[in-house]
């Protein structure tokens, strides 16, 4: 382990990881791989779950989220092999056939699981199921997967008016429907188009802007039929396809991608690469951003990889400068905003996030806690009722943070650390294995 990093237990086994950048200055450097794309994990092993025959996945990401959609899925009668490599093979139950599980189903911290996974559920009649998740997951809404999948006909039954997990879910035959989505949420449109696969009949959501459409690309893949109207941001789904297994190669995460294109934007001296990283464009709003800001990121090598496209990215220190953040480029970017607080604590102006409620309802209120966290560090941030405005500027010091066990809060307060005097330490940091297991292994391998 490089001399910046070190990992100790903390109260109740958690982890405090302590960083310390050299008084003699680091940089980031090399060539790295991030880890397969989380949303494109959790669809590859859903599909392949309700699909005929065998779906191999390579590249699938092996962190905790991932494995909670496989043990739910499992649960159901799915074959998957272990995700102990990143080659994964799922022999299918077939469309319609998933088994009433013995017991709860658990999507422990993730999101995704639970609201896609409700949308088979909903959709499977005469089986019970009892959906649960951690503490986070357990205050997250679904009342916005609930109320559309309840509109279809599905009997749904849950804490706070059916609103919050644990939640019941009795199988009906679902009716087809048309859903204007209040949001740009793909957990949303993914759900109800998931719901929509055993309806006969059409399916339609329409969202107010483009959320990610992994679930589109590979619905398609898998053999439905979708209809796509990008003026008014529709999707619809033609009910009962037959899905067949697929081979589907999972690029790395963009999301993932974001922590060291940040590290190599703020750190002098700094020059990375980082190869095989996803770059759909319903994505990209964290290039578009940093570019807003002047940042030296190069696009190397962009090419089409089982129907996703992928590039390397090559990312060089530069001096940033403050942007605004809002409207349509939001749901390009949900997850990379705390990461994005942090490139803007050292661009140079104040820059403004804002239609970003979103954030209060992820694994943390990411609004709150970048505010009070990175604030612990020096940062000049200030929390607004839907963003956060940043100036930047202050040289910030080492504090004692906390990643309200939310892993990208995590990762963006290790990569402050990195341009911060004196140690950080972050407690609860071993959230970051939801999403990034390596997190560490390679913050120590790039950092010299
Ligand atoms: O569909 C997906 O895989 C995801 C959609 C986004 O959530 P919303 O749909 O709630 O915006 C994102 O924040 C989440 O990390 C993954
Ligand atoms: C919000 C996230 O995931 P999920 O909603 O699946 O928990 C995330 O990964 O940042």
């Amino acid at each position: 382990m490089s001399s910046i990093a070190s990992i100790q237990k903390g109260a109740k086994n958690y982890q405090q990881l302590s960083i310390t950048p050299n008084t003699s200055g680091i940089a980031v450097k090399g060539k790295i791989t991030i880890p397969g794309d989380k949303s494109i994990s959790h669809r590859a092993l859903m599909l392949g779950a309700i699909a005929g025959g065998e779906t191999t996945i390579e590249g699938l990401l092996l962190g905790e989220d991932p494995r909670s959609t496989a043990a739910c899925f499992r649960a159901m009668g799915a074959d998957i092999s272990e995700l102990n490599s990143q080659k994964v093979t799922v022999r299918g139950v077939g469309l319609g056939e998933l088994k009433e599980p013995a017991d709860i189903l658990d999507a422990g911290n993730s999101g995704t699981t639970m609201r896609l996974m409700l949308g088979l559920l909903a959709s499977h009649p005469d089986r019970l199921f009892i959906v649960t998740g951690d503490n986070s997951l357990r205050s997250r809404p679904m009342s916005r997967v609930v109320q559309p999948l309840t509109q279809m006909g599905a009997n749904i039954w849950g804490r706070k008016g059916n609103s919050l997990a644990p939640l019941a879910v009795r199988g009906q035959q679902l009716k087809p429907t048309h859903y204007h989505s209040p949001i740009a949420s793909a957990q949303v449109k993914s759900c109800i188009l998931l719901a929509g696969l055993m309806v006969d009949g059409k399916t339609t959501v329409t969202e107010p802007a483009l959320s990610r459409d992994h679930s589109e690309r590979m619905l398609q893949a898998f053999g439905a039929t979708l209809d796509i109207d990008p003026d008014t941001n529709s999707v619809t789904l033609t009910g009962q396809p037959t899905l067949t297994g697929q081979k589907v190669i999972v690029p790395g995460d963009i999301s993932s991608a974001a922590f060291w294109l940040v590290a190599g934007a703020i750190v002098p001296g700094s020059d990375l690469l980082i190869t095989n990283v996803g770059v759909n464009p319903t994505r990209t709003g964290i290039l578009e951003a940093l570019e807003m800001m002047e940042a030296d990121i190069q696009r190397e090598n962009a090419r089409i990889v089982a129907g996703e496209p992928v590039a390397d990215l090559r990312v060089k220190y530069s001096r940033l400068k403050a942007c605004e953040i809002s409207g349509d480029i939001i749901p390009r970017l949900i997850d990379e905003i705390p990461i994005l607080a942090v490139a803007a604590a050292f661009a140079e102006g104040t820059t403004v996030i804002k239609n970003a409620a979103e954030l209060r309802v992820k694994e943390s209120d990411r609004l709150t806690v970048m505010a009070t966290e990175l604030g612990k560090m020096g940062a000049n941030i200030t929390e607004l009722t839907d963003g956060l405005e940043i100036t930047g500027g202050n040289e910030l010091k080492g504090a004692e943070v906390d990643s309200y066990t939310d892993h990208r809060i995590a990762m963006s307060l290790a990569i402050a650390a990195l341009n911060a005097k004196g140690k950080t330490v972050i407690h609860r940091a071993e959230a970051a294995a939801i999403s990034y297991p390596n997190f560490l292994d390679t913050l120590t391998s790039v950092v010299i």
